[in-house]
């Protein structure tokens, strides 16, 4: 784990490279996506069920087999322990409660000539959500994206999510009855992505997908942009916590842990202006490491994107978190809220030292599917606006076709449109 100060020559570059190390990824990626998903759309269904067995080391011989219908679904929610059970339940009602604030509704208005404007607002039709599997498979997930579209009145929601080795959670599948997804396929990768978009005889060509996953979906996703609608394109995870100096170092090595065991790149980084309680969480990530079962991908994470970063004070710290944009910021100090209006560009805000980013994955309420890679700079979480469409509303009265026939018509023949210019003013009702 890198030890940067930022007073230091070179901290700039230092830190940049760190950002851009996600970029600067397999540059064969994006090809071998490409060919999977021009195969997919060609051979549909076989050429799916071929990189899903390839892939994950499966050995489907039909989609059937990677089907699950609402049955199945409730199945394995009736299989699950009751502690699972209740506290996916829990989990669930948080995160629906949370995103029924984000409803928007239609509205409309009438000008003083009797035109009406408005916005009519309708949820998507048929949504795909892709739910990461290949290392770890992540039921939360399933809750994150499913349960805002059903918020928005989504009429279908199907899902897709990989079980490398034919490997099945249960509480993957209880979380997907519980908010209600239709159908799932255990595919994953680019080519579940392209399946999704494109179609295949089994699977329905959905309008939007959204959800996280590994540079191929990433990829994938990127690639069938414009096809159908897609969230965002998320990286890997991000943790970035500003802290004062006063919190249990334990607590703080917990937290960077808890995000730099999704990935090997994902970003872990600590600003604190005490040189002593970096030692602190220095010491702490060393002694408590070799007891974490995912100790290789923490280390491996920590070692490409992993800083521990002493700054001047506070102030430096929120412009440097401004700066990195990161998914999840822990703003872990005694005043919290004092310190908000001075940050502007994060995906999810903790604050408080009791306020771990875990609790935000699973339960809060908030979404967990957040921008990453500095996207927060314009990006937001996934919500319940990500399935819903706003459709424009226009009712011009016949005062009204007089008074904007007017405007419209000399607009038009500004732009030598003669045809829009002459539809206006055969609506005109008052000669001049
Ligand atoms: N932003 C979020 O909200 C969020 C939530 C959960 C997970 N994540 C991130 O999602 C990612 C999950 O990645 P993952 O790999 O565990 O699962 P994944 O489901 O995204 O990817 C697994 C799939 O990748 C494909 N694949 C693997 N190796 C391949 C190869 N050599 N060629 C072609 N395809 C290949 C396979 O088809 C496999 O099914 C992590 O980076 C994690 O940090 C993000
Ligand atoms: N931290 C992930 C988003 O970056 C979400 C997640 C799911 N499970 C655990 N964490
Ligand atoms: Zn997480």
């Amino acid at each position: 784990m890198q030890r940067l100060n930022s007073g230091d020559a070179g901290f700039g570059e230092r830190l940049q490279a760190l950002l851009a190390f996600e970029t600067a990824q397999d540059p064969t990626v994006d090809e071998r996506v490409a060919a999977i998903c021009a195969d997919v759309k060609a051979r549909g269904d076989a050429a799916l069920i071929e990189y899903t067995n390839r892939f994950d080391r499966m050995q489907a011989a039909s989609m059937a087999e990677l089907t699950l219908g609402r049955d199945a679904l409730e199945a394995a929610f009736l299989r699950l322990p009751e502690a699972q059970r209740a506290a996916l339940s829990a989990a669930a009602g948080r995160v629906r409660r949370y995103h029924e604030k984000q409803l928007a509704h239609s509205w409309q208005y009438e000008d003083e000539d009797g035109t009406l404007l408005g916005q009519q607002v309708t949820a998507l039709d048929r949504v795909g959500i892709y739910v990461p599997g290949g290392k770890a498979a992540y039921p939360s997930s399933v809750l994150m994206n499913a349960l805002p579209a059903k918020v928005a009145g989504v009429g279908e929601i199907v899902m897709v999510v990989p079980t490398p080795g034919g490997e099945r959670n249960d509480l993957v599948f209880a979380a997907a009855y519980i908010a209600g997804v239709d159908q799932v396929y255990t595919v994953g990768g680019a080519q579940a992505v392209a399946a999704l978009a494109y179609g295949t005889e089994t699977i329905a060509q959905v309008d939007k997908i959204t959800g996280p996953g590994n540079a191929y979906v990433a990829a994938a996703k990127r690639r069938v942009f414009g096809v159908v609608g897609i969230d965002m394109v998320a990286g890997p995870s991000e943790i970035l916590v500003i802290c004062d100096g006063t919190t249990d170092p334990d607590w703080i090595a917990m937290d960077l842990f808890s995000q730099a065991e999704h990935d090997e790149i994902a970003q872990a980084i600590l600003l604190c202006p005490d040189a002593a309680y970096l030692d602190a969480v220095a010491a702490s990530i060393e002694r408590l490491l070799p007891s974490m079962p995912r100790r290789d991908i923490i280390a491996a994470s920590l070692a490409n994107r992993g800083a521990l970063v002493q700054v001047t004070d506070l102030d430096e710290a929120c412009r440097i978190a401004n700066y990195i944009a990161p998914e999840h910021l822990e703003l872990s100090v005694a005043d919290p809220e004092a310190w908000l209006p001075a940050l502007k560009h994060a995906g999810a805000i903790f604050m408080g030292r009791f306020t771990s980013e875990s609790l935000g994955d699973y339960c809060a309420g908030p979404n967990h599917v957040l921008p990453t890679s500095r996207t927060a700079r314009f990006a937001s979480p996934l919500g319940v606006y990500d399935f819903q469409k706003r459709t424009s509303l226009i009712r011009v009265s016949r005062e009204g076709a007089d008074r904007l026939g007017r405007i419209a018509s000399v607009l038009a023949h500004g732009e030598g449109l003669t045809a829009h210019a002459r539809a206006a003013e055969l609506r005109l009702t008052q000669a001049d």
